[in-house]
């Protein structure tokens, strides 16, 4: 079994009946939704809400239970991926495009448990470019202030498109060198009229980071 689906089927191990689950989004949250998928068909009563439409149609193929989120006031647990974690367990993420959604979820989640392999974790966030959610309209004029944060911002592309996100808006990725303050930067970024939210998650937010390691084992950081 790899590092990425040791560690999303370690963090599945959290869930019990009756849960509200969140749903993350990219490759190691895949083996989460698709181990839940396999503990619902052995009788595990759960309703999930996804962070993606890539992650609602995988909790469809696995069997997985969804609800409206306007039907929900909290989640219980949400499992999610990550593209850097550092020593704090301040978290890059979004380098799948779901920052917003993910984080929204992430925020009202009461354990917001991250699953990585030992590849994501660095001593300080910076090497994976920051991914920020921005509005189409006048997108070169809020690159110039995120330039501004001493970034290069690049419009992501998908093949010969730009990239759009599932509400409809663009990703800045934003090439740093260290960040030393991701809170400080976080807000920074909010705080730009054209930004929607960025893909920095303050570790306030985590429960627990689960690594799948390369020996057949997983570390628990807290
Ligand atoms: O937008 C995507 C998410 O933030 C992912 O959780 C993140 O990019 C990590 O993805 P993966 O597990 O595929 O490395």
């Amino acid at each position: 079994m790899n590092s990425k689906k040791r560690a999303a089927e370690k963090a599945v191990e959290y869930i019990q009946d009756g849960m509200i689950v969140g749903l993350g989004t990219g490759s190691t949250a895949y083996y989460a939704i698709e181990k839940i998928g396999e503990r619902a068909r052995s009788g595990l009563r759960i309703k999930a809400v996804a962070s993606s439409k890539r992650s609602e149609e995988l909790a469809k193929q696995f069997g997985v239970a969804l609800v409206p989120i306007e039907e929900i006031d909290s989640i219980d647990i949400t499992i999610d991926g990550a593209d850097e974690v550092d020593n704090n367990n301040n978290l890059i993420k979004g380098g799948g495009g779901a920052l917003l959604r993910e984080k929204i979820l992430a925020s009202h989640s009461k354990r917001f448990v991250v699953i990585i392999d030992e590849s994501k974790l660095v001593g300080k966030l910076g090497r994976f470019p920051v991914p920020v959610e921005i509005v189409p309209f006048a997108s070169n004029l809020t690159l110039r202030h995120l330039r501004a944060l001493d970034c290069e911002p690049r419009i992501r592309r998908d093949a010969e498109n730009v990239y759009i996100t599932d509400n409809g808006n663009m990703i800045a990725d934003c090439f740093f060198d260290i960040i030393e303050d991701p809170e400080i930067l976080s807000a920074r970024m909010n705080s730009i009229p054209g930004v929607v939210e960025n893909g920095l998650f303050s570790h306030t937010m985590v429960h627990a980071v689960i690594i799948g390691t390369e020996n057949d084992t997983v570390k628990i950081k807290k």
